[in-house]
């Protein structure tokens, strides 16, 4: 379930009021996601999601939030505008929380993608990541490298309570990134998040991006790295897909492309990003009661795919 806040029709009809958006036709809480409460808002004029802001969100992150999705739509890319209302703004306050209306996209996130749809998902990707090529807006990412660690740390024993020798696996792991990861590739501003829930489909073409509230500056083929990882395996982590890599690839090639050093990188960046999946998942697993509404996203999932990157030839991905 995705509606931790309840709007009432009232406060939905005072919201509307303030935009040029029609009257309330229909409210209904969706289901998907965990981490904010979002409605499909119905109008006379039109379709909107209304999201208001849980915990996660930092709610002074949201004009950075605005700002790189108004940039992204100018650029022609398929993201949701935050609408602004008849005095152009687009942040309110509904029911106690911070909270947008935002343009509806049509289509919808795939479980089990096709080569073609994870080449469309590269391309979009690589469109992005041109866009923001010299886009002034900065967010320090506050699950990167530098955080991991202390995200071990807190986790802690009970790392070996969800898996035996998972504690010391992660370890050896984090030696491994700090010995190798990358410190003089491009960065830029990156989605961070780019899973196939986060992208909405009809057919073989990408209808939207959405879910930014993880976006922040990094080294930008890290978030190649991510998209790689969240689409190229079955959704437990096992058996990857050759096909959808090599398409994902090509996809991001047509419209972008990885240098030389980026790709020497590839494997490192993607056992990060398996890492960083693992111990966020992780810790919600540790932190969530297993009744509790949401459903738990499974942490071995990550290490399997971690266990298939550490054991990958050099150069045997993405060449
Ligand atoms: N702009 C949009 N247009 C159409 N549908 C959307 C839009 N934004 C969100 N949705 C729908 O709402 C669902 C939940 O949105 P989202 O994934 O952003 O949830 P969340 O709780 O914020 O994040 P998370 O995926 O991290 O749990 C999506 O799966 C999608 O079906
Ligand atoms: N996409 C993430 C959740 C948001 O960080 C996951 O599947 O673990």
């Amino acid at each position: 379930m995705a509606v931790y806040t309840q709007v009432s029709a009232e406060e939905m009809g005072v919201l509307l009021a303030r935009y040029d958006a029609g009257t309330l036709v229909s409210a209904k809480g969706i289901a998907e996601g965990v981490e904010n409460s979002n409605y499909l808002v119905d109008t006379t004029t039109d379709r909107f999601i209304l999201t208001l802001y849980e915990k996660r969100v930092d709610v002074g992150d949201l004009p950075f939030f605005m700002k790189l999705l108004d940039h992204l739509a100018d650029a022609g890319n398929p993201v949701p505008r935050a609408i602004k209302d008849k005095q152009g703004v687009q942040i309110q306050q509904v029911a106690g929380r911070s909270a947008c209306l935002i343009e509806f996209l049509s289509g919808v996130s795939v479980s089990h993608p096709t080569a073609p749809q994870a080449r469309a998902a590269g391309a979009a990707l690589g469109q992005m990541h041109k866009a923001l090529d010299g886009f002034e807006g900065a967010r320090p990412n506050t699950m990167g490298i530098g955080d991991w660690h202390a995200l071990a740390a807190r986790c802690g024993d009970d790392l070996d309570a969800i898996a035996p020798g998972l504690g010391a696996r992660v370890a050896d792991e984090l030696t491994y990134l700090d010995q190798h990861w990358p410190t003089d590739l491009p960065r830029s501003v990156v989605h961070a998040d780019l899973f196939p829930d986060n992208v909405l489909m009809l057919g073989d073409q990408v209808t939207g991006v959405i879910d930014f509230y993880f976006a922040c500056t990094e080294i930008r083929a890290w978030d190649v790295a991510v998209t790689h990882a969240a689409w190229c395996f079955e959704n437990d982590g096992s058996g990857f897909h050759r096909d959808r890599s090599d398409a994902l690839i090509a996809g991001y090639e047509d419209s972008h492309g990885l240098s030389p050093e980026e790709r020497a990188a590839f494997i490192a960046l993607a056992r990060g990003a398996c890492l960083r999946f693992l111990l966020t998942r992780a810790w919600d697993w540790l932190n969530t009661p297993a009744d509790a509404m949401v459903t738990r996203k499974d942490p071995l999932a990550f290490l399997r795919r971690l266990d298939f990157y550490r054991d990958a030839p050099a150069g045997s991905l993405i060449d």
